[in-house]
């Protein structure tokens, strides 16, 4: 992930670096530790279901920082999630736009 990288393709970026450390494992990243926590998939649930409340309290309480800070968490944990069953950002992208 690079700072330059355009707004447009911050997802896609984010989900190759998820996917990147997934191969990879590197020790001294915080994706990593998701992949290989003891709690297994468990760990990574219970992750996004308090990024969800966190983001629930934000809409809640807040001027709109803290809501898209949260945002910001729970879509992680949730490209994370997606990764870690082998699915992908463009499976994401096919449901929704079956939708339309
Ligand atoms: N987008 C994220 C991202 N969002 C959230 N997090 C981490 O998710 C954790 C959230 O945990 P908690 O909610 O318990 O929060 P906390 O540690 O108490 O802190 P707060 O979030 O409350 O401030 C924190 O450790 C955050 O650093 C993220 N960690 C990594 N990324 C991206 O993933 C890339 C790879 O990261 P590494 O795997 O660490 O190299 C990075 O370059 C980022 O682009």
């Amino acid at each position: 992930m690079d700072a330059d990288t355009p707004t447009e393709e911050v997802l896609d970026e984010l989900f190759a670096t998820i996917e990147s450390r997934k191969a990879e494992l590197p020790e001294d990243s915080y994706t990593t530790t998701l992949f290989t926590h003891e709690k297994g998939e468990n760990y990574v649930l219970e992750k996004l279901g308090e990024e969800t409340t966190e983001t629930i309290l934000a809409a809640k309480d807040d001027d709109g920082e803290e809501l898209l800070y949260e945002s910001a968490d729970l879509v992680y944990h949730l490209l994370v999630l997606l990764s870690m069953k082998d699915a992908s950002l463009d499976d994401l992208r096919e449901e929704l736009k079956t939708r339309f």
